[in-house]
């Protein structure tokens, strides 16, 4: 009587026999299962197969840079390594001829969109924008004022005095705790000197600068959380982390704040005799001239980008310069060979070549985008190395595993900056083995407006100041949007008496 067949067991098993070996199939490939339907067709690049589905996305960690670069070694796949992000078909690069076939390549020239880039109003900026005629008009715009290096030259006497107000905040501190936490003077430093390129100085109240302030942090959390509907095409309806929800509504204050902004610029009729960014914008001629929330845009999109960038950057410098103090002491002594007792300008720096070189040298180590910070898409099918990446692959370059790869930098975990004398390497974009602000078509456009301003706040930094440290300097990472690191340096710096 207990004999009935187990008709809905057997049914079940069945289609399990039938659909698992299917899933497998799909799964075992190399790249995981974004590839397979590519797998059968062309050489596909040695890579992870992951998770089922999510891919090799619980597998990166929060130092993702490390992670891709001991994976690609692991895979033998320096060169090209493919996974699988969720259903999206990803590669990287951690070799300087792929890294150039990727960034240099026609096929290359748009970017992923995350969900929050787009709520952020990111794709109508420079950084998003498809690369069509909208994005072309931008760059050049933004070629012909913002970096022009006309405006850079104007706006030396900006950065000089916000390098003052540094030093005096550094005074301070030093005074009032006996210690600096130098990343809050060097985030209110750089906040203050893109506020000035971008709308004029004096034109924000303290108000008004600490809602920016605010603003900017929120963007940088919002674009450097994690997002699975940028993985998975399930529309609005995954949003568990808020994330979509917070960027509309960070979306409505940045206009609302920049509308008025621009509001107030217009009616005062003033911007035709200012050569700040947004008079720039304001006095372009009709046919050239953009709408007033494609200005908000690109407004927002300069402050975002420009701001913390140089921060990070330059405290990861002065981390070295305080762990290093014979380094230190050699920029000090340049200084005070080719600039003597006056304040260093940024027409000393093409004389001071060892300051340049613990610029390049602090890049090469801590470069703020590992992973060159907003990846690339395939806009067509295309090869990279003989192996096939079709249409709507992520491309990434994994800048980090390049520049500590032992078989292109001697010593490559050593803070050394005088191995640029020995051979000098272009950080511009041309040499792929140190290209910190990518390469190509989209190359940062801030590279020379980024560079001259950590050139001249460095070398005032040195200059002024002896810098030393309590307690060991941690160089250990955080991963966001930048790299930064992990615990903010806290230092000592005693005022140099230079009246010598
Ligand atoms: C030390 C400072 C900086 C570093 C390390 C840096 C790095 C980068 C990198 C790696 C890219 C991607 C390039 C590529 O895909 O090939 C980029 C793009 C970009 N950067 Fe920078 N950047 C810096 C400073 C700045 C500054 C100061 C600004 C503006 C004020 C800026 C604005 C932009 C923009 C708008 C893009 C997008 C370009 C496009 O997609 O066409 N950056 N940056």
């Amino acid at each position: 009587a207990h004999n009935h067949a187990p008709w809905p067991f057997l049914f079940l098993l069945s289609t399990l026999s039938l659909t698992l070996p299917l899933f497998f199939a799909a799964w075992l490939v190399p790249g995981g299962f974004a590839w397979h339907k590519y797998s059968g067709n062309a050489p596909v690049a040695p890579g992870p197969i992951g998770w089922p589905l999510l891919g090799s996305l619980p597998l990166l960690g929060p130092l993702a840079h490390r992670k891709l670069a001991s994976l690609s070694k692991s895979h033998r796949a320096s060169r090209l390594m493919a996974l699988s992000f969720g259903a999206t078909p990803v590669v990287v690069s951690s070799h300087p001829d792929t890294a150039r076939e990727i960034l240099c390549g026609a096929a290359f020239s748009d970017r992923p969109t995350k969900v929050s880039a787009r709520l952020l109003m990111f794709e109508r900026a420079i950084g998003f924008a498809p690369s069509g005629e909208y994005w072309r008009h931008l760059r050049r715009i933004a070629a012909g004022s913002m970096f022009s290096p006309r405006r850079i030259a104007a706006s030396e006497t900006l950065r000089s005095a916000v390098a003052d107000g540094m030093i005096d905040r550094v005074r301070r501190e030093m005074e009032e705790t006996g210690m600096v936490v130098l990343r809050g003077v060097l985030q209110k430093g750089s906040l203050e000197s893109m506020v000035g390129s971008v709308f004029g100085r004096r034109s924000l109240g303290e108000v008004e600068g600490k809602e920016l302030a605010d603003m900017v942090k929120e963007g940088y959390e919002l674009i450097g959380s994690f997002n699975l509907g940028d993985y998975f095409s399930l529309g609005g309806l995954l949003d568990l982390y808020g994330v979509g929800r917070r960027c509309k509504h960070l979306a409505l204050r940045v206009k609302a704040l920049m509308g008025k902004l621009i509001e107030e610029r217009r009616t005062h009729g003033e911007f035709s005799k200012q050569d700040d960014f947004l008079s720039l914008l304001l006095a372009l001629p009709k046919e050239e001239s953009l709408s007033d929330s494609d200005i908000i845009a690109v407004l927002w999109e300069m402050i975002f980008r420009g701001t913390d960038v140089v921060a990070i950057l330059l405290e990861w410098i002065m981390a070295r310069m305080v762990l290093h103090p014979n380094i230190q002491a050699k920029a000090r002594e340049e200084l005070d060979t080719f600039v003597g007792d006056r304040s260093v300008q940024d027409s000393d720096v093409p004389k001071l070549r060892y300051l340049r070189a613990i610029v390049k040298e602090a890049l090469r180590l801590h470069p703020p985008g590992p992973l060159l910070s907003w990846a690339r898409l395939a806009i067509q099918d295309v090869h990279v190395d003989k192996f096939l990446i079709p249409a709507g692959t992520t491309a990434m370059v994994n800048m980090w595993a390049i520049t500590h790869d032992g078989s292109i930098w001697k010593d490559p975990w050593a803070f050394q900056p005088e191995r640029f004398f020995e051979e000098d390497v272009s950080i511009l974009g041309s040499d792929l083995r140190l290209s910190p602000f990518g390469s190509g078509r989209r190359v940062c456009p801030g590279r020379v407006l980024g560079l001259t301003t950590v050139h001249l706040w460095l070398a005032r930094l040195i200059q002024q100041c002896n810098w030393t440290a309590n307690h060991p300097v941690q160089l250990s990472e955080c991963l966001r949007l930048s790299l930064e690191m992990k615990k903010p340096l806290v230092c000592q710096a005693v005022r140099r008496d230079r009246s010598r």
